[in-house]
């Protein structure tokens, strides 16, 4: 095929482990890399030296260049676009609905983010329930353990878990072991071989009787703020929360206004509702554990994402089809 004939793929933030496969597509694709300096230069160059692109390759970093890939922007769309393949589990960054809508599939990452993500909820668990955060700042501090609180057993605590998809089942089967009691809240209950030793609960229930709340589904607008200052309100006194998920599913005021009330004991986050500002309640409160949005933050896990990224554009150009479509494109 010659180069003028081959479709398009951009590149819409950096690749950095799976370079190699990524130029390997070059057999089959034009390549060209995203050079749009934000929002209005993208949308200009959609309609110049990007008007023939057929499938682009995004990843979360990339909303600095064009913002969210929200309705206004789908409709600035060439034709000729049909595929985005977004490097990452959560896809919140763009209206999967709008693509659908002007027939643009997207595709996310589906299991390859799983176990680094649960790994990470799983040391935010274990470091809220002990106070470790709490306890490495006042040993830096010169304090040794001296004015560090005391924590609480992880083993028998309840843990429910909210969203039972593949990063909240590895949560689940990594902390059973602990002897942690899980329950799980979930839209559809799971096959009896899925759900395993864990039990289905109603959301109310599991707000009610959970000693530490995992927060493991996908942000969209169904999901933004499942916890508000009303779910906090049904809560068990000095509950734990843990959040590896998006920061928008939990009102991060109103888990503010709880954690200054006592109903909250502390909370673990990886993800905040506008990244990367972290509310001043967060940051300023010691008793918390809060990292910078990197559950899947190592070396190969990013790589099995970027290659599995790289296979649904190959699959678009193979096979006209992505490997892994997100549900508002298989549903519409
Ligand atoms: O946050 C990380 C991801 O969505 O993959």
């Amino acid at each position: 095929m010659s180069s003028v004939n081959k479709p398009h793929l951009l590149l819409l933030g950096p690749i950095v482990h799976a370079k190699k496969e990524w130029e390997a597509l070059s057999s089959i694709a034009r390549l060209s890399e995203c050079t749009s300096k934000n929002r209005d230069e993208f949308i200009a160059d959609l309609k110049g030296k990007y008007s023939d692109v057929f499938g682009i390759y995004r990843t979360f970093s990339s909303v600095k260049q064009t913002g969210l890939i929200d309705e206004a922007l789908v409709k600035q769309f060439p034709e000729s676009l049909k595929y985005i393949a977004h490097n990452g589990a959560g896809y919140d960054q763009i209206d999967a609905v709008a693509c659908a809508k002007h027939g643009v599939a997207v595709s996310n990452v589906t299991d390859k983010a799983d176990a680094a993500t649960a790994d990470t909820a799983v040391y935010l668990i274990i470091g809220t329930l002990r106070n470790f955060s709490y306890a490495a700042k006042n040993l830096r501090e010169g304090n040794w353990i001296f004015g560090t609180p005391v924590g609480r057993d992880v083993e028998e605590k309840v843990l429910g878990i909210v969203g039972m998809g593949g990063i909240g089942q590895a949560v689940r089967d990594r902390m059973a072991p602990f002897a942690m009691k899980v329950q799980y809240y979930n839209r559809r209950r799971l096959s009896p071989e899925k759900e395993k030793d864990s039990k289905y609960v109603s959301m109310e229930e599991l707000l009610a009787t959970s000693d530490v709340i995992s927060m493991n589904l996908p942000l969209n607008p169904h999901t933004r703020h499942t916890l508000n200052k009303e779910a906090f309100s049904k809560m068990k006194d000095g509950v734990f929360i843990v959040n590896t998920a998006r920061g928008g599913v939990i009102d991060e005021a109103a888990l503010v206004e709880a954690l200054e009330s006592g109903k909250v004991a502390s909370v673990g986050l990886d993800v905040y509702e506008n990244e990367p500002k972290i509310h001043e309640g967060l940051l300023n409160n010691p008793n918390v554990l809060l990292l910078p949005h990197m559950g899947t933050h190592c070396r190969e896990t990013q790589y099995s994402m970027e290659c599995h990224t790289i296979a649904n554009l190959e699959s678009a150009i193979t096979k006209n089809e992505l490997l892994t479509p997100v549900p508002e494109w298989t549903s519409r």
